[in-house]
């Protein structure tokens, strides 16, 4: 379908410099050939699946390409600086159902913007400015929680902008238009009353469809209780969304925000850590004393905490940077709804002003990568079969999330600091501020998920995770950053490219000296290679980390490990048609 969306790409568009038409050749049929046109990039080129189209500043002419709505897994589109003309499709969200970036940019696109521009849920990228767009900007655009560029300067429109959930936008993403204002703008002025108030009614129950988007996935955090957790979790975000709004004293005569509530639904575990007030933990850290800071992270710092009995707890306090309410709601809405040996216990959460703490179970060993690549002082070697057993929990905690029942979860964050040890240096997974939720693959799903039948498109998701996993297994074999080991390969890029010459031989260099000779070799060696098929540059031909638990867990087995038949027999009922049993209970007791 790829290529006949091509075709009809290229159909539909006038290219009067020849700027595009020229490379794009359908006679050519051989093996990906049309990922050499020009502007077309591929997922992966043995399948001829379109990841972007990037057609800027060609002088193209013609209306907006609906027959793009073929290219089924397209996440980037850039029609910019061309004179392109017409609406912008009213079901732009049905064409572009994966896209995380549009650039319509500078163009001559005319009429409204289409509303179901908000269902495009994982746009962190919409540029529409310098166009003739007209009307007002839809309110469900504040939707977009993942949004971090958006600009309609220079069109035609008018009316409030709206509050985006996800970030504020400077002035200049609204600039000249008609008629445009509210914060970061000029307020709307009073001779626009009848339709402030109608902004504001319209605002709130915007606020409260949001929330409600979110309690659908907060709810299994709360197995019993489930009415009153809606209720109070929506009380708690839609106070989030308030205190963020410009116009919160409005929204705050119409409806009075209650306190955050006491959770006394919760396990008794979560409900000892839920129930702690914010002096509470304040005090149990010595009011986030730095002799209590057990680490610094992108998104805040982590206090140990030492209550009254004696209990530990570790509490992330996030800076105050709105960015980062996206992680913590996903942070809440994945890990906070699991339990599993091998994840970190998310025990509860306190919202205080501008205040956002998450607080776990504290993990005495910290973390593998303060183990293995320490700041300070000398790295610790881990004996073998220690190794072992790390990589073992970490690829079943991994099959776990890739595989549940009702949710499955890819974590795309993995590395050796989101990796924490408890006493027994059993791994436990945590960082789940980037992870995504996914419907089964039910291809005959009749619901309107994103993601129903795509399964070759949350496959590569997947695969991310085991690239990551095969990155974070060399690191555990060797006790070296791979990014170090490859940077002549790969300049000092954050993730690495590992080129195909990078073979067995030349990790099997860098493994511990310590570790080789003691009659392990072999397994060693085995790890090596799974690693190694993990890192392949392509998603296609990486394992599932499924087939990465069975692998390593045969070695597992000669070190008295077991390999979990609870996973092994759920994945077989999840790969079972729609319908058949799955019960999730089985598996999220610890
Ligand atoms: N539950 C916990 N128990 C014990 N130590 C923890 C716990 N959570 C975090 N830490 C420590 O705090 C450090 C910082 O954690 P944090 O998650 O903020 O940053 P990170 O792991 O570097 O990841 P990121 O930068 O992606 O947020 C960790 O490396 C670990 O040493």
């Amino acid at each position: 379908s790829d290529i006949d969306c091509l075709k009809s790409v290229e159909d539909s568009l006038h290219d009067p410099h020849n700027s595009f038409k020229s490379s794009w050749n359908f006679n050519n049929k051989t093996e990906g050939f049309i990922c050499g046109f020009r502007g077309v990039e591929c997922w992966n080129v043995s399948t001829n699946q379109v990841l972007n189209i990037r057609l800027a500043h060609m002088g193209l002419e013609g209306q907006f390409p609906q027959g793009i709505r073929k290219c089924s897994s397209l996440t980037g589109l850039d029609l910019s600086g061309n004179k392109l003309s017409g609406p912008i499709p009213s079901d732009i969200s049905n064409i572009l159902p994966y896209v995380t970036s549009l650039d319509l940019s500078s163009n001559r696109f005319s009429g409204e913007i289409p509303k179901s521009i908000a269902n495009c849920s994982f746009l962190n990228t919409l540029l529409l400015d310098n166009n003739q767009l007209t009307g007002h900007i839809p309110p469900q655009i504040g939707l977009l929680i993942r949004i971090t560029t958006f600009s309609v300067a220079n069109n035609l429109l008018y009316g409030p902008v709206p509050s985006f959930a996800g970030t504020n936008f400077s002035s200049d993403s609204f600039a000249n238009n008609s008629g445009l204002c509210g914060s970061p703008l000029e307020p709307c002025n009073s001779s626009s009353d009848s339709f402030k108030s109608g902004f504001v009614v319209g605002y709130a129950v915007f606020s409260v469809s949001f929330v409600t988007i979110f309690i659908s996935y907060c709810v299994p955090w709360w197995t019993q209780g489930k009415k009153r957790s809606e209720a109070s979790l929506m009380q708690i975000l839609l106070n989030q969304l308030l205190q963020r709004d410009s116009k919160r004293k409005e929204a705050q005569q119409m409806k009075k925000v209650p306190e955050i509530p006491h959770m006394d639904f919760l396990s008794e575990e979560t409900k000892k850590a839920s129930l702690l007030s914010y002096s509470e933990i304040k005090e149990a850290t010595d009011n986030f004393n730095k002799e209590n800071v057990i680490g610094f992270g992108r998104m805040g710092t982590t206090y140990k905490a030492v209550l009254p009995n004696g209990s530990l707890l570790a509490v992330k306090r996030l800076y105050d940077t709105p960015a980062f309410d996206e992680h913590f709601i996903t942070e809440l809405k994945t890990l906070g709804s699991l339990r599993h040996d091998n994840l970190v216990p998310l025990l509860g959460f306190c919202i205080q002003s501008k205040e956002r703490l998450l607080v776990y179970k504290y993990m005495t060993k910290g973390s593998l990568y303060d183990w293995l690549l320490p700041e300070e002082g000398e790295a610790r070697i881990m004996e073998w079969p220690l190794s072992v057993k790390i990589a073992i929990g970490v690829a079943r905690g991994l099959v776990w999330l890739h595989d549940r029942c009702n949710s499955r979860i890819v974590h795309l964050d993995i590395s050796s600091k989101c990796i924490l040890l408890n006493e027994n240096f059993e791994p436990k997974l945590s960082n789940f501020g980037e992870a995504i939720l996914l419907k089964p693959n039910d291809t005959d799903s009749t619901e309107s998920s994103p993601f129903a039948n795509c399964e070759y498109w949350q496959s590569n998701f997947f695969k991310e995770d085991v690239y990551c996993f095969g990155i974070f297994l060399l690191e555990l074999i060797t006790g070296e950053d791979p990014k170090r080991m490859t940077t002549s390969s790969n300049s000092g890029n954050e993730t690495p490219v590992l080129n195909e010459w990078v073979t067995v031989d030349f990790f099997c260099s860098f493994v511990n000296k310590s570790m080789m000779g003691q009659g392990f070799d072999q397994e060693i060696f085995q790890f090596l290679t799974v690693a190694l098929d993990c890192v392949q540059p392509y998603p296609d031909p990486r394992p599932t980390m499924l087939q990465v638990y069975k692998t390593l867990g045969a070695v597992g087995k000669k070190h008295g490990l077991t390999i979990d038949s609870e996973i092994l027999e759920h994945t077989r009922k999840t790969s079972a048609p729609r319908g058949d049993e799955c019960n999730e209970d089985e598996i999220t007791e610890v």
